[in-house]
């Protein structure tokens, strides 16, 4: 079969297995004369108008057997996924069929795309910036509602829009620069400097903002390690059990039973944290259980959040007030367990200095007050307003590093004219802040960058 097309490419875009239908996309000038070879329709795929459904069937190339009834659709560059020509074939799920005609494809002068290739020249043709191609990965990867908001945001173009928008400060400070530069007659010096500190001040505040946001993004992206943590028997097994809604944890009436770290993945208000039961904290002369415990204060330190359960229908214990000194410079919330008992916890007002909204009284046994405790770590994550439809937050450690860069500039840029050097000398530090914003969009990016990235992304994006 004589090659018509240059360069399309062709993949299966849908899951493979067996399904409803499944959608082969093709794309690359071109591209509909490959499928024009394979197709039988009513009507000619290049007069169907774009964006437009023909029914019709693929038949093999050389035999003329037809594989199966399809629905077609032509998209005319550059109104397209790509920007080039793409034809889409609808055909029914299932591997055989599917096989059969990617088969016809390839045979008919497309060759097989790479992954993530149409999203790369989705990106080379200018229909999404590097950022936004990006969140494509994160869509398709994201587990909960949040992570959807979150990528659906950036795919649309909300970071990309804060970081043009930034640079177009810059480059207007810039350009103000080169005028003091160029008419040094003109006695603008003084104007400039003024010009400059607004403009690195401007700029870096929204920087901050954003870098203060990707804590927040991370945790949503990523999920929250959250680890439950106190005294041996104060329920901490029964309260994971309680979250889960399942028995997941081992719970007994022994001081001791849990040893090793049993996880369990919950999502609250479309944020997933991965719940850690850890071993009860006491000195103790059992070299497994010892083992247990400093596994538990290393969670500590390392948890996103920790719950820290006390026993409501037991006194105040020594260990109580050790762990309490511990986690009170860490993201936490003190849970009051055993409601259903009578209440014994008596702390010589320690419990009334603590801000009210980190405690939270429960019972794991009846289940009382465990849905309260669920919607207060989702606040604790996510603070007072949550994650809203609007909000921009940087979720990928590439634009994080982008972002701190940019920031190390602007703080040259600030010391340049305060030790009073020339504006020339701040206009090297102001350009770069503009240049490694621009790799935010992947403005200067190279194959390297390009193949690290679009690698990651699944055959058929
Ligand atoms: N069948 C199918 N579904 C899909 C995709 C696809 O490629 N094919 N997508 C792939 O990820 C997503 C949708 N993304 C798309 C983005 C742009 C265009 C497009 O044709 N845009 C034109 C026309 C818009 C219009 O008619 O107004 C344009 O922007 O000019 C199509 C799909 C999700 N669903
Ligand atoms: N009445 C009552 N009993 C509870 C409650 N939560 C847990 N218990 C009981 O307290 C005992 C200890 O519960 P666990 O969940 O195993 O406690 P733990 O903190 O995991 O204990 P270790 O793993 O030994 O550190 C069990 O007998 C539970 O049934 C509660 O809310 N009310
Ligand atoms: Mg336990």
């Amino acid at each position: 079969m004589a090659t018509v097309a240059e360069d399309v490419i062709a993949a299966v875009g849908t899951a493979p297995g067996e399904a409803g239908i499944a959608v082969i996309r093709v794309s690359g000038p071109g591209c509909v004369q490959v499928v024009e070879q394979i197709f039988r329709g009513r009507q000619s795929l290049k007069d169907a108008p774009s964006h437009r459904m023909v029914y019709g069937a693929v038949v093999d190339p050389d035999t003329a057997e037809v594989l199966d009834e399809v629905l077609v659709v032509r998209m005319q560059a550059p109104r397209s996924y790509t920007g080039e020509d793409v034809v889409e074939i609808h055909t029914h799920g299932g591997s055989a069929v599917v096989g059969r005609v990617l088969n016809a494809v390839v045979r008919a002068g497309a060759r097989p795309a790479e992954p993530g290739e149409f999203t790369k020249r989705a990106f080379l043709n200018g229909r999404l910036d590097l950022s936004q191609a990006e969140a494509v990965i994160d869509l398709i990867r994201s587990k909960t509602d949040a992570a959807r908001r979150l990528a659906l945001e950036q795919l649309k173009g909300g970071l990309s829009a804060r970081v043009k928008q930034m640079r177009e400060i810059l480059l207007d400070v810039m350009a103000q620069i080169e005028v003091t530069i160029d008419y040094p007659e003109h006695d603008v010096e003084d104007v400039t400097i003024e010009q400059i500190r607004e403009a690195v001040d401007q700029v870096r505040e929204q920087i901050d903002e954003l870098l203060a946001s990707s804590r927040v993004g991370r945790l949503v992206r990523e999920g929250v390690r959250t680890a439950i943590v106190g005294r041996p028997n104060v329920g901490k097994s029964s309260l994971l059990n309680a979250l889960a809604g399942r028995e997941r944890a081992i719970v007994t009436a022994i001081p001791g039973t849990t040893r090793d770290v049993v996880d369990e993945w919950i999502h609250v208000r479309g944020v997933a944290f991965q719940i850690l039961d850890t071993a009860g904290i006491r000195t103790t002369e059992d070299e497994v259980e010892r083992i247990g415990v400093e596994r538990s204060l290393k969670w500590v330190e390392e948890a996103d959040l920790v719950l820290c359960v006390l026993d409501g229908s037991s006194p105040w214990e020594k260990e109580d007030l050790e762990l309490l000194e511990r986690i009170k410079d860490r993201p936490f919330l003190l849970v009051v367990n055993k409601i259903d008992l009578p209440q014994r916890l008596t702390c010589d007002g320690r419990l009334e200095e603590l801000p009210q909204h980190r405690i939270v009284r429960v019972s794991a046994r009846t289940g009382d007050g465990v849905q309260e405790l669920a919607d207060r770590m989702a606040r604790v994550v996510l603070g007072g307003e949550g994650v809203s439809a609007s909000s921009c937050m940087v979720t990928n450690v590439r634009h994080m590093a982008l972002l701190k860069e940019a920031r190390e500039d602007l703080d040259a840029a600030e010391r340049a004219v305060s030790e009073g050097w020339t504006v020339d000398v701040a206009a090297v530090d102001l350009r770069a802040a503009w240049e490694h914003l621009g790799d935010i969009l992947g403005e200067r990016a190279g194959e390297e960058l390009l193949n690290r990235i679009f690698s990651q992304f699944c055959l058929g994006k």
